[in-house]
């Protein structure tokens, strides 16, 4: 897990944390404002009506007492005129002038009895028996204010000694006043009050008022409340409770003032109520929401912080995976590709000698047969077979078998070039591709293998000789497929087995036969340039007008030891094929021209010594330095040298061909293109070549002047050649009739054997001294 993911998640519970934490804290601070706020108005109650309770207690004791003073008050008690009292007039007053309403009086005499009652016309019946606080006064007067449950209903209560003139206690004044002001007044302030006496009363209230009782309960003022009425009846309001108390089903606050009776037993219970609607909450909702406001903003500071933390160490985390993931993919691709490199190598390659396999060397001949089919080049498949290799591996074992094959592959990819392919492609089966070649260089490459393999392979401490059998076959005269030709170069090796082991056989038979004259010959002209064995011999050009040597041909002759001698066609063709002809051209080069500066210095009449040159030899690297250095060394007059060169040759690459040709000019050397009429010659190039001279081609005289088609050509060439201002030569003249063809047409420049043969040098001389 990178470090910008743990401080998100760190910081999301971070805030989870503090969000909850302030929850729990914002509800319990609510709760507990809340708590407070019902505690101080139950508080706020209970004190108001304390004070209401006080307040009339003082009014109603204030009353009695001001009535123990009054006059006719004192004077009926001791004339105990009591009828005389008119009290309930009083009441009337107070109830139309002060907040006392429903307030009665008694008189009772010194000695208990009731003298008057302002409710009742009733009087007479002593209290003493069953009123304790009559019987207390009567002992001990002295003034008291209380609050009492009679048998009708339970009321403020003040009892006031009367006293005559002379001090002595005559009486006592009691007034008895209800609820009512007091249960207004609190109504006023916002508070229901429901005043419930204690069920031990239950007995005492005879001729209650209300007649209301829930429980033995009574209810002093039911008309008041109902709905207070009916949650005490529902049990929702526990009177012993010295708290609040929330009735949430009527949506009240309820709070309960207990009074005890002079008995120090419970006596009353004011209820007192106010709907929660009522009670202002909106500070404690402000707080509420200060606290959830500022905690919003912390968690958004905290968001944004984290967001920055988190993006910040996200980029660097998102980097640090790529990175990795670069670093993992680079790993994982180099791994792929040495193991597919090891995959695609052990696929392709022999496990015992590590040379591609068989599938490898089809890859491979395909690709070669590709780029000789665009390169116009023949290649050459061998199959080598060991011979006599089951002999081997039954003799020495398998072990010396498999490192014999193993030193065989060596040497074998020792001998080829770089660009051939060596195969192992059976037990001991060997193949290999010869790219750009022919016949006789496959055979070279062979010839190398036998001789190679005439060196023993040491193995164990034994000499072992390995022959193969050796199957040619060559694209594209054996096969255009590497599967055909495969097949025909197995084949051929059959046949190289069956011939006797240790040799080669083309797939072709009278190849492997022409093959073989080919590179006997190929030793033989290398011989015989070393042997000197060639020979220059010279046909003279005449002037027909004049009968003078005009010029003369240099042309080889090869004087061979066991074939006598050999013209050009027999060998020049081979050896341009074989790249011999370089050789051959620079040695005749060399020949002619010291024959000619012999020639010269011995006051011979030559003319121009031409010497054919194939454009081999032209285009080689070294031509134009070696002819030069030749010329320097000679100090030949190289106004009376001249190259032939075939017109075919130069109509291969005739913009190559002007460059060089323009070199050997630049010498001083004349040039004559050879065979012309036959190499197709473009006139625009022939414009451009720095040619001095054309040679109809034998081929147009042979038939002249007979043939009129030949005629037109050569009257065509010649004329070309007069437009063109070069010299014309006309070779293969036989007859007198051609001569005077010739003549008539304006090529007065005769060879020929009308004339002459090709002669040897002292033949030459000797017509040059006739003809010169
Ligand atoms: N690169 C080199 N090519 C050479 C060289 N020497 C010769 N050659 C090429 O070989 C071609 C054949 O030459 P050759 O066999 O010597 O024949 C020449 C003449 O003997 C023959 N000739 C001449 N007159 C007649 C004739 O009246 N009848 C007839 N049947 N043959 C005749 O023609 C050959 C000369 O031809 P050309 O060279 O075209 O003038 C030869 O064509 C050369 O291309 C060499 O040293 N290097």
């Amino acid at each position: 897990m990178g470090r910008g993911f743990k401080v998100f998640v760190t910081g999301i519970t971070l805030i989870a944390v503090i969000v909850g934490f302030s929850y729990i804290y914002t509800m319990q601070r609510v709760d507990s404002m809340t708590v407070k706020k019902y505690l101080d108005i139950s508080q706020e109650m209970r004190s108001e009506l304390e004070l209401l309770i006080q307040e009339k207690s003082e009014a109603v004791l204030l009353v009695g007492l001001t009535l123990s003073h009054d006059k006719t008050v004192n004077t009926l008690l001791r004339s105990k005129k009591y009828n005389k009292l008119q009290l309930d007039n009083l009441s009337r007053l107070l109830q139309k002038y002060t907040s006392l309403k429903n307030v009665w009086f008694q008189i009772i005499d010194k000695h208990g009895t009731s003298v008057y009652r302002s409710w009742t016309s009733k009087h007479g019946d002593n209290l003493t028996d069953f009123r304790l606080d009559v019987a207390k006064m009567i002992r001990l007067p002295k003034v008291m204010s209380t609050i009492s449950v009679g048998k009708f209903d339970m009321t403020f209560k003040s009892m006031v000694p009367v006293y005559d003139k002379y001090d002595r206690f005559i009486g006592i004044i009691e007034t008895l006043a209800k609820f009512d002001s007091l249960v207004s007044k609190l109504k006023i302030k916002g508070y229901e009050t429901l005043i419930i006496v204690d069920k031990h009363y239950r007995d005492q209230l005879t001729e209650s008022i209300s007649n209301v009782f829930v429980d033995d309960y009574y209810i002093a003022n039911p008309q008041d409340n109902d709905t207070l009425v009916k949650a005490f009846q529902n049990h929702l309001i526990d009177l012993n409770s010295d708290t609040y108390q929330i009735d949430k089903q009527d949506g009240y606050l309820y709070t309960v003032l207990k009074i005890d009776g002079i008995d120090n037993r419970p006596m009353a219970y004011f209820v007192i109520s106010k709907p929660l609607s009522e009670i202002d909450m909106s500070a404690i909702y402000e707080t509420r929401d200060n606290i959830i406001k500022t905690l919003v903003l912390i968690s958004i500071f905290l968001l944004v912080l984290i967001y920055i933390i988190y993006s910040v160490n996200y980029k660097k985390f998102i980097q640090q995976q790529n990175e990795l993931l670069e670093e993992t993919v680079e790993e994982k691709t180099e791994e792929l590709q040495k193991q597919s490199k090891k995959m695609q190598y052990l696929a392709h390659h022999d496990s015992l000698t590590a040379l591609p396999n068989k599938n490898l060397f089809l890859d491979r001949l395909k690709q070669a047969i590709k780029h000789a089919k665009r390169q116009h080049n023949s290649l050459g498949v061998l199959f080598l077979d060991l011979d006599r290799f089951k002999e081997i591996n039954d003799t020495y074992g398998h072990d010396v078998g498999d490192e014999l094959l193993r030193r065989i592959s060596q040497r074998l990819q020792e001998i080829v070039r770089d660009d051939d392919t060596v195969a192992r492609i059976g037990g001991d089966e060997f193949t290999v591709i010869l790219p750009n070649t022919d016949q006789v260089n496959v055979v070279k490459v062979v010839e190398k293998i036998f001789e190679d393999m005439k060196r023993p392979f040491i193995l164990s401490g034994v000499d072992i000789h390995a022959t193969f059998s050796v199957g040619i076959s060559i694209y594209k005269q054996d096969g255009e497929t590497p599967d055909i030709l495969l097949r025909n170069a197995d084949t051929a090796m059959y046949k190289a087995k069956d011939s006797g082991k240790n040799t080669y056989q083309f797939y072709n038979q009278q190849m492997t036969e022409l093959v073989r004259k080919r590179l006997q010959l190929d030793t033989d002209i290398r011989n015989g340039l070393k042997n000197g064995e060639f020979e220059a011999y010279y046909q003279p050009k005449i002037d027909a007008t004049t009968l003078r040597v005009a010029g003369l041909e240099a042309l080889i002759r090869w004087n061979h030891p066991t074939k006598g001698l050999l013209y050009p066609v027999e060998f020049i063709p081979f050896a341009e094929e074989i790249g011999l002809i370089t050789e051959i051209d620079q040695y005749m080069l060399t020949h002619c021209v010291n024959q000619l500066v012999e020639w010269e210095a011995a006051g011979y009449h030559t003319g121009k010594l031409s010497i054919n040159v194939s454009t081999k030899k032209l285009e080689s690297d070294n031509f134009r330095s070696e002819l030069y250095r030749l010329i320097e060394k000679s100090r030949v007059n190289t106004d009376l040298l001249e190259l032939e060169i075939l017109e075919s040759q130069i109509m291969r690459d005739p913009e190559h061909s002007i460059d060089i040709l323009r070199s050997v000019r630049s010498l001083g050397i004349s040039i004559s293109i050879d065979d012309f009429g036959t190499g197709y010659s473009s006139l625009s190039y022939l414009k451009k070549l720095p040619v001095s001279k054309l040679k109809i081609d034998r081929s147009f005289i042979i038939d002249v002047p007979e043939d009129e088609d030949d005629v037109a050509i050569v009257r065509t060439i010649i004329s070309l050649a007069k437009n063109l201002k070069l010299e014309i030569i006309a070779e293969g003249v036989e007859t007198e009739g051609q001569v005077e063809f010739l003549v008539q047409e304006g090529c007065r420049n005769i060879q020929g054997y009308y004339y002459s043969k090709a002669l040897t040098k002292t033949e030459c001389e000797a017509f040059m001294k006739k003809h010169g």
